[in-house]
């Protein structure tokens, strides 16, 4: 079935010379900066409410490292995620324009780039912010390329579910370059983004199946059909609501955060359940995936905003104390 496609694919995509040419522009969008704004948003939340327990001044140095620290590692996770999938994304309209998928780049560039990304972000985590922070990107870069990209994407039905294990250590690392270990608000961090993830690529997944079909992946709504995705998404979507209510239990954010994690959370479940109903998947899907988005923007704002400072030391910025 994919070489079929693959052979297709390649017949009205040959790329001309000129659009195998390289530009700073596309090692640039090789790091999938998209992703690693979004990403960074919730390093930053990690870091923040951290922050809160300490009963310290906000050390916007150590911020600042730890921001560029973990961006250049997932930076390196997203090179490499593609210069190995460099082959099949040259099967998708989503991801032919790629220079790995145009050959505009050789593939022995892309993955020094990869790797040079990853060095320096890692020995930025490790001597900027602290050992475990490195070690936690490590992790991260190991299951997001090798386990992911390499192994599941390509092979198993699970890989979105546990691709999202990598997705779920960047607000980890925010959290344990503040506090040097992992405590309840990094686990919890890792529980919301590890829910949110699913229904948040499968929504993409509903939307481009015939692509991912043809590319070969054995994505959710490929192997098993949109009703038995959204059904996943529901359970995703439904677990998310009290998973990220956790971080009120264990006194990190105030009821500000509980009202609008509970209605930005209640809303999603309830586009969820809309999916069963729905005449075009697609554009369904589509409202999804941006839904998506916005809630993990709009649940990391107020995360910040309302989160709980411990100290009333009146150094800590927006006085948000006590
Ligand atoms: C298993 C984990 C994940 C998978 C499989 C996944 C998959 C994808 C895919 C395939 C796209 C491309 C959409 C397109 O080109 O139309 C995408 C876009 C996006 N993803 Fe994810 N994602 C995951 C995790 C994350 C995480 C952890 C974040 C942020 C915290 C994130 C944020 C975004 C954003 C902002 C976009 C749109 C911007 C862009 O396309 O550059 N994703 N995701
Ligand atoms: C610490 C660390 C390195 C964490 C990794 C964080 C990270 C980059 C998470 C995003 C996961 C993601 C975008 C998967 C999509 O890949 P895909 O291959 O399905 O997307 P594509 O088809 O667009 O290439």
């Amino acid at each position: 079935m994919a070489s079929n496609a693959g052979t297709v694919a390649r017949e009205h995509t040959e790329p001309s010379a000129e659009s195998r040419k390289p530009t700073w522009r596309d090692f640039y969008q090789l790091a999938k900066p998209g992703i690693l704004f979004s990403n960074s948003i919730t390093v930053f939340g990690g870091f923040w409410i951290a922050s809160g327990q300490t009963g310290e001044r906000i050390d916007f140095l150590l911020l600042l490292w730890t921001l560029l620290g973990s961006a250049l590692v997932m930076a390196s996770g997203c090179v490499l995620n593609n210069y190995l999938d460099r082959d099949l994304d040259k099967l998708m309209t989503r991801t032919q324009k790629r220079a790995t998928a145009r050959g505009a780049i050789s593939p022995r560039v892309v993955m020094w780039y990869g790797i040079t990304l990853g060095v320096v972000g890692l020995g930025v985590l490790y001597l900027l912010a602290n050992p475990l922070a490195a070690l936690l990107g490590f992790a991260g870069l190991l299951v997001y390329v090798w386990v992911y990209t390499a192994w599941l994407k390509r092979t198993s039905v699970y890989s979105t579910s546990i691709g999202g294990i990598s997705g779920a250590i960047p607000p980890m690392i925010g959290f344990t370059a503040v506090s040097g270990e992992l405590g309840a608000g990094a686990w919890i961090l890792f529980l919301i983004m590890f829910l949110w993830q699913p229904p948040h690529f499968w929504a993409l997944g509903i939307r481009r199946k015939e692509e991912y079909r043809a590319a070969g992946y054995p994505l959710l709504p490929v192997v098993q059909g949109n009703h038995a995705t959204k059904l996943a998404m529901m359970r995703y979507t439904i677990m998310l609501v009290p998973g990220s209510l956790l971080l009120y239990l264990y006194g990190y954010v105030g009821e500000i955060y509980v009202i609008a994690a509970t209605i930005l959370g209640m809303i999603w479940v309830v586009m969820t359940l809309r999916g069963f109903q729905a005449q075009d998947d697609e554009a369904w899907a589509r409202k999804m995936f941006v839904y998506s988005i916005n809630y993990l923007t709009l649940l990391f704002l107020v995360m910040v905003i309302d989160t709980n400072f411990v100290s009333a030391t009146p150094s800590i910025p927006f006085e948000r104390i006590g």
